[in-house]
Formats: C-alpha cells, structure tokens, sequence
C-alpha cells in the first residue's frame, strides 16, 4: 500500500450543486421541464442507469417518463417513437439510452433527435456546434467533467490536459470542451505509441477507455490531477463483483487531486443530465412566450 496523498474530488457534493442550480431554474418556469428515456432491451447495466436517472429526475423537480421497449424493437419503431416525442410540445428532452441492440444503427436515431431536445447533445448538429465553440447541449459525461473541474477550482485554461479515449460519448466531446475552456489538448487511444510519455505531459490527466487500471503511477506526472471515467465491473478477491475505474489506486501518491470510482464522475453525469434538460425546456418555453433563449455553457 502506498499513502494517499491526493485529494479525493468526490461527485456526490458537486453534483448536488449542479442539480440545486438547475432545480432553481426549473421552479421559474411555467411547467416543469419533462425528460423523456427511452431504453432498448434489458441491458442491466442500462436498466440500472436509467432507474437512477429517472429518480434523480424527480428529486431535481423534473418530470420523466421511461419507455422500455423490448430488444426486438425493429429501428423504424423506435425511429417512430423518436418522431413522436419531437413532434410533442409537452416533451423537452430526449435521451436513449446506449447502447442499443446491435440490429439498430445508433447514428440514424441519434441523427433523428430534434437537436433542441438532444440532451445527450449527440446529434451531428450539437457535435458541430460544440467543436465549433459555440454554445450547445453538451454531452453528460464531458460536461459533468467540466463542471466537477470547476466545482474544485482546478484551472484548465493553458494547461495540458491529456484525454486517453476517442469514444463518441466521452473522449472527442471531452476533447472539444476543454479546447473550448482554453487547454492544450491530446486524445491519446489504443493505437498511440509510449502511453506512459503522452500521459506524463498532462496537468489534467483524464481516462475514459474502460480498461482497469490502465493508468499506473508511472504514467502520471507528479501532482497533476487525474480525472477517472471508466466503469469497469470486476471480480475482486472476495469473489464479489465490483465497480473500478480506469487508474490504478496507487496513483494516488502521485497525483495531486483524484476522482474516485464510484462516486466521482458517474453522479455529475447524472447531474448535467438535469442541468441540459432544464436548459433545453427553458430554450423551448421561451421561445413559445417569443423570448430569444439563451443556449450558454
Ligand atoms: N445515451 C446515453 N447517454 C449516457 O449518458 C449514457 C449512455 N447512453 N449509456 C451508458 C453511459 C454510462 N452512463 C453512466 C451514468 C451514470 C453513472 C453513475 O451514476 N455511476 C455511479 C455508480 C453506478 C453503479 O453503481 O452502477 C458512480 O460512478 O458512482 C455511470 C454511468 C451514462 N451513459
């Protein structure tokens, strides 16, 4: 064992402080804002996320609806479905859940999501938006980073942050907000050559490949901050299965400040998730009333 000497930046409270700015929000307006889930399949893990979604909905002062549709759900069901939902003034926000069987293309249905009410800011008209620098629904995992940064006062303009993992949902948006926040930037992935050299650049060191462990102490520079999205599901010694992340627990003698697995990045997630279905409600009700909406981030 070797001592901890890194902060642990824990989710749990910056979350709640994510979700009372969005409660706030969400009591000015004139109906509460509604989030829509719509899961494929019985994935447990996907039916384990969706149920805390839905209920942290509720705590936040939002309205849900989760429609489970079963893992034979032909695409143009679920296209129809998606169609529906857009066309529903009553409806502000759209997710579905990821990911989805493999007989159903993600891309045509992600694509099919009315960008407005893309709360998971996957459609092609959120990424541009977002790698254009522009103001947009960024997705959850990337933006509950951000906001879990911030909360601590960990400073990221100028900086190098390293992100390892190029993944749609994490890596490249990851990579497109922390530009935006005036880092230097490097997404490093599988293919990338001495890992330990690229890593040991990083002020902000972020893991997102879901590999346990990837991230030993020797690819971390002294004192940076290292950030840990990977939710790996392992057996432990007790025979018991159990959730880790992606960097090594020894890390924590070298880095200066370190998210914990559970309870670090995996609630902000949660948490911007309420924060992008207030924002995308307010947009829409106000536009409804004729107030220009402000999309900010
Ligand atoms: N369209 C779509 N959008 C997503 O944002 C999305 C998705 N699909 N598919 C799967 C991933 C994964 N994801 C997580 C959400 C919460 C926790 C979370 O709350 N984790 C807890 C522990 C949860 C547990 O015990 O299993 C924690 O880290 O403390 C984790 C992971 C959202 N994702």
């Amino acid at each position: 064992m070797t001592g901890n000497a890194a902060t642990v930046l824990a989710g749990p409270p910056a979350a709640t402080a994510v979700i009372a700015a969005a409660a706030r929000q969400a009591a000015t307006l004139e109906r509460p804002p509604h989030l829509v889930i719509v899961r494929v399949g019985d994935d447990p893990a996907s039916v384990s996320y969706v149920r805390g979604k839905a209920k942290k909905a509720g705590e936040s002062g939002l309205r849900s609806t989760v429609h489970a549709l079963p893992e034979t759900t032909p695409s143009a069901d679920l296209l129809a479905l998606v169609a529906s939902l857009n066309a529903d003034p009553d409806v502000h926000g759209i997710l579905v859940q990821l990911p989805l069987p493999p007989h159903i293309a993600e891309e045509p249905v992600l694509a099919a999501i009315d960008p407005d009410k893309d709360v998971d800011g996957l459609h092609p008209m959120n990424i541009g938006r977002l790698w254009s620098g522009r103001p947009t629904l960024a997705p959850c995992t990337p933006a509950g980073v951000m906001a879990l940064l911030e909360h601590y006062g960990v400073p990221v303009a100028g900086r190098r942050a390293v992100i390892v993992g190029r993944s749609q949902l994490v890596g490249r948006p990851l990579a497109g907000l922390l530009l935006a926040a005036d880092a230097t930037v490097t997404v490093a992935h599988s293919r990338t050559r001495d890992l330990g050299a690229v890593t040991r650049e990083a002020d902000i060191l972020v893991a997102a490949v879901g590999r346990a462990h990837l991230i030993t102490p020797d690819m971390v520079k002294p004192a940076a901050v290292v950030i840990d999205v990977g939710i790996n599901r392992v057996v432990g010694d007790d025979g018991k299965a159990h959730l880790t992340g992606d960097v090594h627990p020894d890390v924590a003698a070298v880095a200066s400040a370190l998210t914990p697995v559970p309870g670090g990045v995996g609630p902000m997630t949660v948490a911007q998730l309420m924060a992008n279905t207030v924002q995308a409600a307010r947009r829409q009700q106000s536009q409804t009333s004729g107030v220009t909406g402000d999309l900010v981030r």
